[in-house]
């Protein structure tokens, strides 16, 4: 077995030897520093994001899912301090630590919005009401695109097409408050792919939406994905949803990775209790007529964690004076296949 805890990687390739890797985080901490103590988001994130793949991030409310894709944005709300790595391989194949970069810098607002953009749960945190959705794509086209404003209009035109939007040539001069909840979320997704990003992170990009416009964008995204060659980070709480969409999976939970590997490895042979328990609260056919598991208790807030594996207070499987006793490093279990669990070994 090997460990690869952030400070001990032990992988033969990273983003500097492999140009497959597109994004690459390690050690990634968020802390909040509160009146009531120090809140901490993300505790040590090691993720890595492959061209043209999608990771799905997975885990119940509070797990860190957000902030750890806010961090790779630089748009942690303040008191926020990001700590580790971020690297992140650019267009022009240079590799750049976006961790290190000024959050208010050029470097970073060429990255974030032209490279990697990100569609939010609720559409109208990314739009301005005071502005029409034609305007805002604009801005961003002739940020990133091109400094034609004719061109640029006629790219948001055919972005808005090109996710659905019918009459695009009418709607670009409505406001956001004009469109109904699934339009407006389809004009976000198109704000997020007009520059061509090489990551698109979706963030419960469809919460917020009725069932039926639920399938559909997340087909919008498969589909964009493979049109204009994203990359994407998926981040969700519904495993059915991470079936779907994800090629890796990282499942989170207080703050960290527990356990990591491809989509059909995680459904057919999950190790950590936490992953199991998300995957015996899936509602399938099968199982129409028995009662589903849930996991019993919610999340502990990040704050004053007692050593050992974060996991422990809920865990059916805890051994006191083991699980209880050191922090738990992720150990790779078989090829791309990491789980932070001391009983990895005896369950395999
Ligand atoms: N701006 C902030 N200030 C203080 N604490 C924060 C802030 N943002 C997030 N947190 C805390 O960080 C932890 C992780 O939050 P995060 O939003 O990343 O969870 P999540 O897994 O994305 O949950 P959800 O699915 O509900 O979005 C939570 O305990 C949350 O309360």
């Amino acid at each position: 077995m090997e460990t690869i805890e952030a400070k001990d990687q032990n992988i033969d390739t990273n983003i500097e030897n492999n140009d497959e890797i597109i994004l690459e985080t390690k050690d990634l901490k968020v802390h909040f520093k509160l009146d009531e103590g120090l809140l901490e988001a993300v505790n040590g994130v090691d993720i890595r994001i492959k061209k043209k793949k999608t990771l799905g991030i997975v885990g119940e409310s509070g797990s860190g899912k957000s902030v750890t894709a806010k961090a790779i944005m630089q748009i942690v709300e303040s008191p926020g301090q990001v700590g580790g790595e971020i690297k992140f391989r650019r267009s022009d194949n240079t590799v750049v630590d976006i961790g290190k970069l000024h959050p208010k810098g050029d470097e970073v607002r060429n990255i974030r919005g032209g490279e990697i953009s990100m569609i939010f749960q609720e559409p109208m945190k990314a739009f301005s009401p005071i502005h029409t959705i034609g305007n805002q794509l604009i801005e961003g086209i002739m940020l990133h695109v091109t400094k034609d404003e004719k061109e640029a209009r006629k790219i948001a035109i055919d972005t808005l097409r090109s996710v659905g939007m019918s009459n695009p040539e009418q709607r670009i001069d409505q406001y956001p408050h004009e469109l109904s909840g699934g339009m407006r979320q389809r004009a976000m997704i198109a704000m997020a792919l007009c520059c061509n990003p090489s990551i698109l992170i979706a963030d419960e990009p469809t919460t917020a939406l009725d069932v039926t416009v639920q399938a559909q964008v997340l087909d919008l995204i498969n589909n964009l994905k493979d049109k204009v060659g994203s990359a994407v980070i998926f981040i969700t709480h519904d495993l059915g949803v991470i079936a779907e969409m994800s090629d890796d999976v990282a499942v989170m939970y207080l703050g960290k990775v527990v356990e990591y590997t491809d989509v059909d490895t995680l459904f057919f042979g999950a190790v950590h209790p936490y992953t199991q328990g998300l995957l015996r609260s899936i509602p399938t056919i099968s199982l129409k007529n028995q009662r589903l598991e849930s996991i019993e208790g919610t999340v502990p807030i990040p704050m004053n964690l007692p050593k050992g594996c974060g996991f422990y207070s809920r865990c059916k499987f805890a051994k006191d004076g083991v699980c209880n006793v050191d922090d738990i490093p992720l150990v790779k279990v078989k090829e791309n296949h990491f789980v932070r669990c001391v009983l990895a070994e005896e369950q395999l």
